[in-house]
Parts: C-alpha cells; structure tokens; sequence
C-alpha cells in the first residue's frame, strides 16, 4: 500500500490514540495463565497484538471481544495452558516471541515458535541463553535465529545479569521464573520500561524492584489473579502526533488519555530537552499505570544529545526523534542505540537512507548516528517503510512539512501498532 500525506499547517484538534502495545501484550499473557476471568479494556488492535491472542488461543486460553470493545479473557492457570497442535506464529512481534517463549519454556510440553522474515532474523540468542540455563531445551536456526523449538519444564531459578537493557528479555526471564520454585534475580544495565513487574505484583506474584535489579520469589505454582485493566494511550504512537504538533506551523494538539510511565517517557524528556512547548495535563493513575493528556504546540527546537540511560525509555522513539532532530537548530548526537539495528529493521540504517532522500544530512554510527539540524526537507518523492511501522509513520509525519507532502510505500506495516494511523493524521 501507499500512503500519501500532504503538507498542513494550523492544526488545532484534540485526538486519542491505540492502546499500548506493550501492556497489550502482557494483559493477554498475563490473563490467560491467571484463575479466572479478566477483563481488558482499550486493548491495541494491531497485528503485533492479534499475533500474542492468536498464540494464547493455540494454548487454550479462550478470549472474546464484548460489543464495547472489551476483551473477556478465560484464564487457565500457568499449569492449565496446553500443548499447541500447531506452530505458534508471532509474525512480525519480538514481543510475542521472546516473551511466550519465557512463559513456553516453563511448561512441561512441546511448543514451535516461528516469525515473517523480520522477526525470523532479529536474535533470539538473548533469550535461549538464560531460558536454557534455567533448564529449557531450545533449539533453533544457526546464531539464535527463529523459528525457535521449546521442550519445556524443571527449571531452576537464576540470577541473570543481562547484557542489554531490554524489557523483552527481563519479562522472558520473569515468566520462565514463575514456575520455578525460588528466587530469580534479573539486573539490567539500565532500567528499561517495568509493565511485565507491575502486572505481576497486581496479579499477587511476589516481586521487588530496586533500582535495576528484580527479585521474583515464586512458589513455581503460582496462582495469579484475574485482572480489571483499562489500557491506556500508547505514548509510543502519541509521539507521532506530538510531532505532528511541534514541526507543523500554528498548531496545538491535545493528545488525550496517554501513558507516562517513567520507563517510557524518555521521549517527553528529550523533547523538552529540544526547547519543545510540551504541557502535561490531567495527570492520573488507571489499572497500576500513571496516564495523562499531551498537548504539544509549534516549537523553536534545539539539538540535544541521546545517550546512556535515556536510551531504553525512548528506544522505538529514535528514528522519529531524528526526523526532530533535522528541524532543530545544531547537530544532534545519538549514541549507545545499538539496538536499534535489531528491531524490525536496521532502524539507523532504514531512517537515515529515507530522510537522505529528502535531503537530510545524517552520518550513520554503529550504535546511533550524528544529524545536522536547520535542513530544509524536499519532498514529493517516494520512500518506503521497510515494512517497519515505526520507519513508515516517521517518514509519514516528515510529509507534513516536506516541500510537496510524501508518499509512503509498504504503509499496511503501519497496522503493526497504529491500526487507524492514515484516518487520524489526514484529520488533522
Ligand atoms: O517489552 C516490550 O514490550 C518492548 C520492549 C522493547 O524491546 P527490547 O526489549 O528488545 O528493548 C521495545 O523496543 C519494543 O517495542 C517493546
Ligand atoms: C521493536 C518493536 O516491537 P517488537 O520488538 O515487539 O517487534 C516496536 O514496536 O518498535
């Protein structure tokens, strides 16, 4: 599919966005191995979502939409969830695999895990390592590569020093642990986003968190209990219309109902960083998580710096922010993301070669890159998305102020995370 976007200037509009897609995932995880029934309101209905329900039916866990939108999940208990008749597709979520595969390798049965090409080919080694010193067999491709096979059952519990700061792998750990008997510790270099911990202690797992390391303590028959959650907006995809807000002339856009975990607002902090008028209105707290609206107006931006520990609560922020970083007076510098070229695309390499066709001026890092600000960007041009959501809806906002708007080629990956992306940005 191709997306066209057209210039604007002078938005004035107050919008909401998708449910976040990674208490999504957990909520549909999480209900499905508690006793009982749950309910889970503003789920993300994207694909990468739909993937995670798909695989927790193929494990026995029955889950119903209600005519509001609220999905009814029959929990089975972690030892009711059967052995899948089928392979377990994932499609394009590292989400869904790395963190089933933490929930699978605890379970005394055979289960398959495959991907699409992306997902196939981002490294799974990061979780067979620890999952396999906790006792699982796991097999797969040559280097860690998916489709990935578990025999689970008889772990043991693990102190685990992770080598990067990924929530992915920490929440596989945590899962693998709750059928362990004892005491599993994960310690990350760097905190990295906390929804799989907050679920677990409201779910009455016992589970501590200090500073970056999380002490899980189970009984490995734990009975977690059904949850009442409300999702809130997922901040990932709020920052698409921030941006919207902040690069487009006269404009002010309320974002309604949207997530703030501190785990995940690295975004908000580099933006003010950049001099971006930014309010944070009608703070809360819903179902664990803080929630608040955004408004985001027309803003003089100035290059910052994204380093160390900012990095993991703004990773899927990145290649926006160096969309930003073109518009803002001086040189911004990312660093310590090498992440980023694990995602569903090399993101550096992906973002950097599409705003090179507009005329940005990027040197590319290994672990992040250098992008000259000031940049007028030209456009009526093609680009693609690489079949990454996250690269297609970053090259959709640079159309609403490049010379002559956009077209986006292979926007349907758009539908990962931001099902209604196109009628909300052409609303404007
Ligand atoms: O746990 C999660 O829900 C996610 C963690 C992050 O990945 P890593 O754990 O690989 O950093 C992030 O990029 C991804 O979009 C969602
Ligand atoms: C990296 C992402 O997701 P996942 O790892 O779940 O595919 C993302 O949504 O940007």
């Amino acid at each position: 599919m191709k997306l066209k976007i057209a210039n604007k200037s002078n938005i004035n509009t107050k919008v909401s966005v998708p449910g976040d897609k990674s208490i999504s995932h957990r909520s549909l995880m999480l209900a499905g191995i508690a006793s009982g029934q749950s309910r889970v309101s503003g789920l993300l209905e994207g694909e990468d979502c739909f993937s995670t329900l798909k695989c927790m039916e193929k494990l026995g866990v029955d889950i119903t939409r209600d005519n509001s939108g609220t999905y009814i999940v029959n929990g089975v208990g972690l030892n009711g969830l059967k052995e899948p008749a089928d392979i377990l597709d994932c499609g394009n979520s590292g989400t869904t695999m790395r963190l089933l595969s933490g929930l699978l390798a605890g379970r005394p049965f055979y289960s398959v895990l495959t991907g699409d090409r992306s997902l196939n080919s981002r490294p799974m080694d990061r979780i067979i390592t620890p999952l396999s010193k906790m006792g699982a067999e796991i097999w797969s491709r040559q280097q860690g590569l998916a489709p990935l096979s578990i025999r689970g059952g008889n772990l043991a519990s693990i102190n685990y020093n992770s080598p990067v700061a990924s929530a992915q792998v920490k929440s596989s750990i945590l899962l693998a642990g709750l059928s362990t008997k004892g005491i599993t510790y994960v310690n990350e270099p760097a905190q990295s986003r906390d929804h799989t911990e907050k679920m677990l202690k409201a779910a009455g797992v016992d589970i501590e968190i200090n500073d970056n390391t999380i002490k899980l303590n189970s009984s490995g028959q734990p009975e977690l209990k059904p949850l009442d959650i409300n999702i809130p907006g997922d901040i990932s995809s709020a920052a698409f219309i921030i941006a919207a807000g902040l690069i487009t002339e006269n404009s002010r856009i309320l974002i309604k109902d949207v997530g703030i975990n501190q785990t995940r607002t690295g975004v908000l902090d580099a933006l003010k960083m950049m001099g971006a008028e930014l309010t944070i209105k009608n703070k809360r707290v819903s179902s664990g998580e803080p929630l608040a609206d955004i408004e985001a107006c027309s803003s003089n931006l100035k290059a910052i710096e994204i380093s160390g520990s900012l990095v993991p609560r703004l990773i899927d922020e990145i290649p926006l922010l160096a969309l930003l970083a073109t518009q803002a007076d001086g040189d911004t510098i990312i660093k310590d993301a090498a992440e980023l070229r694990v995602k569903e695309t090399d993101r550096i390499k992906a973002i950097s070669s599409e705003l090179k066709k507009l005329g940005a001026e990027i040197e590319e890092y290994p672990n992040g890159m250098k992008i000259k600000g000031n940049t007028e960007l030209k456009g009526g041009i093609e680009v693609d998305s690489f079949g990454d959501h996250r690269i297609g809806m970053t090259m959709a906002i640079s159309g609403l102020i490049a010379r002559n708007g956009i077209i986006v080629n292979n926007s349907e990956s758009i539908d990962i995370s931001f099902p209604d992306f196109e009628k909300l940005i052409n609303n404007l």
